[in-house]
Order: structure tokens, then sequence, then C-alpha cells
């Protein structure tokens, strides 16, 4: 065993000076340290003027927090299309390959579904659909097709992504949801997409091209049979004795075939905002505040995260440098469970997660604003007859109405928060549908008020 040192061994930092030969020597001494310890707080001062600088330039810093399809994107996307429109628009059509992607594994689910159920009862399956699974089977490659396209499988440096790892497969479909999407964080689908749009046709290939065109082509002329497929009996029959309603899944296009699958389709705000990529890793982004007002040169930066289990611990880098946090609460996942472990659900897994939120001692003096979203799907929940106490007992015989419901939730939302906070704070709370862009937008133009009246009266000028 190594020896302890002992007291005197131990060297005390900064070392004492050495003995002073005379008076003189000690007075310079003293002076010298003296000059040292004025520079040095000085420069500390200096720093600290810099980062207070930066500070008030640099605007309002929002981090998204939320578990997996809460909204998170999709609000970041609204901030864009306020604040930077012509940005969005110009991006609009990096969005394309996206939505077919959406399109396309939603078919391919159907399909997979039928192929499942098939051998059960292979005499029910009619002529027609018969024939409908066999034209529509080129969209399997053009799935693949895509897939390696949006996520940069196709580039020679970079290796295959995954939600666990690079390099190892996700599975192709959840048993109960169709469109999940994977991105890179960081450079991201979009960096992928423009490499391969750019004149530099060294990275563009002439296959890729040709593999492009080929995919536009192969769903123009599969739309009518798409339609064919989704609007056949046996298939709006089959979903529903699985309890599968994917028009209310993410990514959700296929009343909208036709549109989306024309040679010139763009896509529009809302579908941008309907389109689903699932976060992979935190993504920084800055959108500039508005130009016409005393924010000019500041921006919004926007910290987005992925929500799903295996993407939170890297929430917590975030919580000491930021001005607010969204929380985003799906309230219409009443009746769901979590994608990536169905003994949760989903509603009680954001209960859990803003219960840790509220009471992280590093989020102490950040505003707190909490969106319940999804406020669209749980109305059509509790219309098409889903009890909401069935999941929610404490709920007891209170109307099954929504906004009985909403307002019960956000009670709940607000009583929890003040168990664990550790301190008082008002939440600004919202009931929302992000993919309505208009009163998403209001609600945004009251979080810039609350949050900037706050920015500007702690640097003084109000
Ligand atoms: N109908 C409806 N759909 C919504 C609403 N908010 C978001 N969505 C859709 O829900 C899906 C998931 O939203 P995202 O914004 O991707 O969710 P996220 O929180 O970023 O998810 P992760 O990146 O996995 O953490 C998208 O397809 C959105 O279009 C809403 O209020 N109503
Ligand atoms: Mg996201």
């Amino acid at each position: 065993m190594a020896p302890r040192a002992s007291s005197s061994d131990v060297i005390a930092w900064p070392p004492p000076s050495a003995p002073d030969a005379d008076e003189e020597a000690r007075t310079q001494r003293l002076q010298n340290e003296a000059d040292a310890k004025r520079v040095s707080e000085t420069i500390d001062r200096a720093i600290q003027q810099e980062k207070e600088q930066r500070k008030k330039q640099t605007g309002v810093k929002l981090l998204l927090l939320g578990q997996a399809e809460s909204g998170k994107s999709t609000v970041l996307k609204n901030f864009q299309l306020c604040f930077a429109p012509n940005t969005f628009q110009a991006e609009a059509e990096l969005w394309r390959p996206i939505i077919h992607l959406n399109l396309v594994r939603s078919v391919n689910f159907i399909l997979d579904t039928l192929a499942v159920q098939r051998p059960t009862s292979p005499s029910s399956e009619t002529e027609k659909l018969r024939r409908l699974r066999f034209s529509l089977r080129p969209l399997k490659q053009v799935e693949e097709s895509i897939t390696r396209r949006v996520s940069g499988a196709n580039l020679p440096f970079l290796p295959v992504l995954s939600e666990t790892g690079l390099g190892q497969e996700a599975p192709r479909y959840h048993p109960e949801k169709a469109s999940e999407v994977l991105v890179r964080s960081g450079m991201g689908w979009k960096g992928f997409i423009r490499m391969r749009r750019g004149s530099g046709a060294a990275m563009k290939s002439r296959q890729e091209q040709l593999d492009d065109e080929g995919n536009k082509r192969t769903l123009r002329a599969c739309a009518d049979d798409i339609t064919a497929l989704w609007t056949e009996p046996d298939v709006q029959e089959l979903l529903k004795e699985r309890a599968i309603s994917l028009s209310h899944q993410p990514g959700f296009f296929l009343d909208d075939v036709d549109r989306v699958t024309k040679e010139d389709y763009l896509p529009t705000p809302s579908d941008i905002l309907r389109a689903r990529v699932k976060t992979i890793g935190p993504e920084e982004h800055r959108i500039p505040m508005d130009s016409n007002s005393d924010h000019h040169g500041k921006h919004w930066i926007i910290y987005d995260v992925g929500g799903s289990r295996s993407q939170r611990a890297k929430w917590a880098q975030f919580f000491d440098d930021v001005t607010a946090i969204i929380f985003l609460a799906p309230i219409s996942a009443f009746n769901q469970v979590l994608a990536e472990d169905n003994s949760v659900n989903r509603l009680a897994d954001s209960f859990k997660l803003w219960k840790m939120i509220s009471g992280n001692k590093l989020l102490a003096s950040v505003n707190f604003i909490l969106f319940l979203n999804k406020m669209d799907i749980l109305d059509a929940h509790l219309k098409s007859g889903i009890q909401f106490n069935r999941y929610v007992p404490n709920y007891k015989d209170k109307p099954n109405v929504t906004e009985h419901v909403a307002k019960y939730l956000l009670d709940v939302f607000i009583a929890l928060h003040n168990q664990c906070a550790p301190k008082k704070r008002k939440i600004h709370a919202h009931l929302t549908c992000a993919v309505d862009t208009s009163s998403t937008a209001i609600v945004i133009s009251q979080i810039q008020e609350v949050l900037l009246v706050k920015a500007l009266s702690e640097t003084n000028i109000l």
C-alpha cells in the first residue's frame, strides 16, 4: 500500500514567497503583488462585462423539452416560419423527400399489416386487394432509396444511423406506427440533401439523379392505387380491428396523395409542419429576431433535443444557460404507451418528466412555458367516444369534453410544478395545436412579449 502523505508533505498553493532580503525588498514585493492583483481583477471584470454584453446581444435562448412526438421540432418550425419566413420558404423543397418518405412508409406499413393478416385468412383477400398489393410493391424500393438519401447512408464517409448508436439497424416499423424517420443532428438530413442538390456533381452521382427521378415517377404512377388502398373498406376495417388510427399519427399524408405526388409539388408550410422526422441528438438553431424592432441583430437561439428515453441524458448540458424552457406535453396521448417502453403510459411519462424538470435546481431562475399540445387530436379522441376517465381514474365522472379535460390536466401540471419547484415561479401555460400556424403564431408573440420584457428589465433598459 502506498504510504499516506503527512500534512507536512502537502505542498501549499500558491507557494509561500521566499523570505525578503530587507525592508526595501519587502515593500517592492508587496507593491508587485498588489499590481498583479489589480491586473487580475481588471481582467475578471472585463470577462464578466463581455459575457453580459454578449448575453444582451445574443437575445433569448430557448430549450424545447418533452417526450418523443410531443411537438418540439414542430414548435421550432413555427418559430422559423414566424421570424424567418423567407428562409423557411426557401427550404420548402428540401422537405419533399421527407414527406414522400412519410407517405411511402404509411403505404408499406399497410401492406405489411395486410401480409401479416393474409396467412391467417388468405381466402378472404379480394381480387382488388391482391392487385393493389402487387402494383404497390415497388414502393418498398422507393422507401429504401429515400431513406438512404436522407440518412446520408449513400455518402461514403458516413456510417449508417440508428437511434441506439451508429452502425446498428433500426427495426423497420413499430407494430402500430408507420412514419418514423430518423435524422442526424448537426449537419442533419437537410445537409445531405443540399449536398446532393449542389452543383457539385461530384457529390451527386448520375445514378442518384436517376434514383431521384425514378422515385418521383414511381410515386406518381402509384398515386391512384395508393388512394384505392387507403380507401378500401377491408383496409379500414383491418386497421380499426387493430385500433390503429393512421390519420392521427405523425407524418400522415394518405389524404393528400394526388397533390403531394404531382411532378411540380412544392411542400406548403402546413405540409412541413405535419412532416415527421425524429430528432437524434441536440440541434442548435439561430433565428433572427424581428428586424423592425429594438431587437435588431439579436437572435432566438433554440435548442431542439430528441425526446425519446435514450436522448434525455443530453438535455442537462443546456440547463445552466437558457432564458426559458418550453415544455411540451402531448395531452392527446393519454391512451397511448411509449414507443420505447410499452409498459409506460405517455401521459404518466409526461407528468414524470415535468416533475423532474420543475424540481431541477439548475433551472430555478429559468422561465417555464408549458404547452399542452395536440389539442386537436385530444378533441377528436374524446368526440370519437374514448373515455378519458378509463385511463385517468382520478378524473372520476367529470364531463368527457375537451375543455374540461384540458382544464383538469392544466391544474394537475401546475400542482405538480408547485409541489416540486425549488422556488415559486409563474408558469406561462398555453393550450396548443402546433400544426396550426395561425394560433401558434399568436402564442409565439405572447411568449416573445413575456421574455423580452423580462430580458429588458434585467438589463435595466426598463
Ligand atoms: N395533429 C397534430 N399533430 C401535431 C401537433 N404537434 C405536433 N404534431 C405532429 O406530431 C409529429 C411529431 O412532432 P415532432 O415535432 O416531430 O415531435 P418531437 O417532440 O420533436 O419528437 P422527437 O424529435 O422524437 O423528440 C409531427 O408529425 C407533427 O406534425 C399538434 O398539435 N397536432
Ligand atoms: Mg424533434
